[in-house]
């Protein structure tokens, strides 16, 4: 195993080391004072030898002390610094998986308990290297090291003045089980509430709408009331388990106290033996309440780091191949060849079966189709959201799957429907994909996009900021936002996921005007429920229950007088609001 920040490591373990054996040196400086004391008391008078003992002993107990805290000191940050250096390098390699990760994998996963792994898990992780760790090595040393000079000094009252050891192990090992269960469920329970939340802000307006505050606050308050039982039970656990563990030490000072007092009366011990006895016993009262701390850390990091590297450790489906080659575009064909595609863990209801078709350079395609039909999944597959399940996806000629996927989603655009705007400003947002780019490439594009007017209306134009914390768009102004952000690259494929929902019929037509000359050196892909934006294509497919039942350019797919037909005819029948949006009518 490769052990990262060796010196920070040999650094924090090192001054742990000595900051416990001039721990353990101060009760045997003082037993030794205390002895010096007693026999000056007992010589009748005070001799300028004794005194000048009783100096040195004064002197190097500070000096001791002294130098005690300066180790404590830097173990103290050697392991603060390991500790943050950790949480550093995790939350990096935690970001980075989940930058990577397939959409499948985002599918099943809610983003509140991403949130949770990457903030809490990760937290818990990083407290144990920072203080569980080195805090194990302290006590560890500190009990082996004060158990040998115990009872190497008196066998029988260094077994009592340790006897509350095993109890305290054997009680902090149960509240450790206890807290872990526990533990696991609290933060099952927190992710619960993070996700209510999430989801709660994320479809404020709908809540709204609906006046659907009570139910919210109901559910919240569900979710909210079992994490507060569960944090209860939590406290109890632990309350109950100190206060056993402080019980034992007392019994067992108690003991020392007893026997060392008789020994002292035999005169087997001195009165200097019986104080280092003792404040042996309280140098290591507060490490040894601290088992119960560690317990706890030590529980958390161990569900923490198992749900954290759980994470880490995930599978990504969709990535490079071993062989993968940067993508090389001379023509820009896109080829479908007898796709099928199904979603992970639906593998018995395919969502797309033996979808065949090709688009060359300046071609458009056009999909239609009744909604949940397929279109959109067609649209994922081109820049490898998800992978094909069975078939071949080409471009020009090579095979997607074999290329890089950093070269081919730069090859590919894909136009959402429900666009997402970073909260910055308008200019960054549409130069997302090319930071560089002058301001008046951004400013030809957004024209393009019938949005630069629109813009120019804003208090501080293209530096206006939108988003969450900033001016809102409308759908068709994000929409077109957008398009705006793709015609700033240069992809070989682009595709617009029923992108134009939202945009008027007439500015759409303004659109596409001013698309022709960037649809001319690449492959278009327009997927719409609206005939009057893809009439124009090419070829057009219509997607039924994941297949293509027909194809054909607009003109052809009438004179078939199929479902394209029906569909036609619904669209121009005036004022049937919901059939025109919902295609066949189904
Ligand atoms: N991430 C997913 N996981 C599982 N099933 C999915 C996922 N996305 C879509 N589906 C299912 O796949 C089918 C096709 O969905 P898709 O979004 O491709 O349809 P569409 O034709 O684009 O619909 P619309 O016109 O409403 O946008 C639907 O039945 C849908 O429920």
């Amino acid at each position: 195993m490769h052990l990262r920040h060796p010196w920070q490591v040999a650094f924090a373990i090192g001054s742990t080391f000595l900051a416990v054996i001039l721990q353990l040196l101060i009760p045997q400086l003082l037993g030794r004072a205390i002895d010096q004391t007693q026999t000056t008391l007992g010589g009748g008078g005070v001799t300028a030898a004794a005194e000048e003992a009783l100096w040195i002993s004064a002197l190097l107990l500070l000096a001791v002390s002294a130098l005690r805290g300066i180790f404590t000191m830097t173990q103290n940050y050697f392991a603060e610094a390991l500790g943050h250096h950790v949480g550093y390098e995790l939350r990096l390699a935690c970001y980075d998986k989940i930058q990577r990760l397939s959409f499948s994998f985002h599918d099943q996963v809610h983003s509140g308990d991403l949130i949770t792994i990457g903030m809490l898990d990760l937290e818990g992780v990083r407290m144990y290297f920072s203080t569980g760790l080195v805090r194990a090595c302290l006590l560890t040393m500190l009990i082996g090291i004060g158990a040998y000079m115990l009872i190497s000094t008196d066998a029988v009252l260094g077994v009592l003045a340790l006897s509350f050891v095993p109890f305290v192990g054997w009680r902090s090992s149960v509240m450790q089980l206890r807290l872990r269960a526990t533990w696991l469920d609290l933060q099952e329970r927190l992710s619960v509430l993070s996700r209510v939340m999430e989801e709660n802000l994320g479809g404020i307006r709908v809540v709204r709408a609906f006046a659907a505050q009570d139910d919210e606050m109901l559910k919240f308050d569900q979710a909210s009331n079992t994490a507060l039982i569960l944090a209860h039970d939590r406290v109890a656990t632990y309350a109950s388990n100190t206060s056993a563990m402080s019980l034992s030490f007392f019994a067992s000072l108690g003991l020392v106290l007893w026997v060392g007092g008789n020994k002292l009366i035999a005169d087997d011990i001195s009165i200097g033996t019986l104080t280092t006895f003792l404040t042996t016993m309280t140098t290591l009262q507060i490490p040894v309440r601290q088992i119960g701390l560690m317990a706890n850390a030590f529980a958390r990091a161990s569900t923490c780091g198992s749900r954290l590297f759980g994470l880490l450790d995930q599978d990504i489906t969709v990535r490079d191949a071993p062989e993968a080659r940067p993508l090389e575009i001379s023509d820009g064909a896109l080829r479908f060849d007898n796709v099928s595609f199904a979603y992970r863990g639906l593998e018995n209801r395919p969502v797309l079966r033996n979808i065949s078709f090709e688009a060359r350079r300046g071609e458009t395609v056009a999909i239609v189709g009744p909604p949940g039909s397929g279109k959109s999944t067609i649209a994922h597959l081109v820049p490898r959201f998800y992978d094909v399940t069975d078939g071949t996806i080409t471009l020009d000629g090579q095979d997607i799957r074999r290329v890089t996927l950093a070269t081919l989603r730069k090859a590919v655009a894909v136009v959402q429907q429900d666009a997402f705007l970073f909260t910055t400003t308008i200019e960054n947002n549409i130069a997302y994909g090319d930071p560089w780019a002058k301001a008046q490439r951004v400013e030809r594009a957004s024209e393009s996009a019938q949005l630069h007017n629109y813009i120019l209306g804003l208090p501080a134009g293209y530096k206006t900021v939108v988003g969450e914390r900033g001016v809102s768009l409308s759908g068709g102004q994000r929409q077109r936002l957008a398009i705006a952000r793709i015609m700033m690259l240069h992809p070989s494929v682009v595709i617009f996921d029923d992108s134009t929902a939202a945009i008027d019929a007439a500015t759409e037509q303004r659109i596409r005007t001013a698309m022709r000359l960037f649809a001319k050196d690449r492959v278009t892909i327009v997927i719409s429920h609206r005939l009057s934006s893809l009439m124009y294509a090419d070829q057009i497919l219509f997607v039924d229950n994941g297949e293509i039942i027909e194809r054909g350019t607009h003109q052809e797919l009438l004179a078939k007088r199929g479902r394209y037909k029906a569909l036609h005819d619904l669209q121009m029948r005036p004022a049937d609001g919901m059939a025109i949006k919902n295609g066949d009518g189904r």
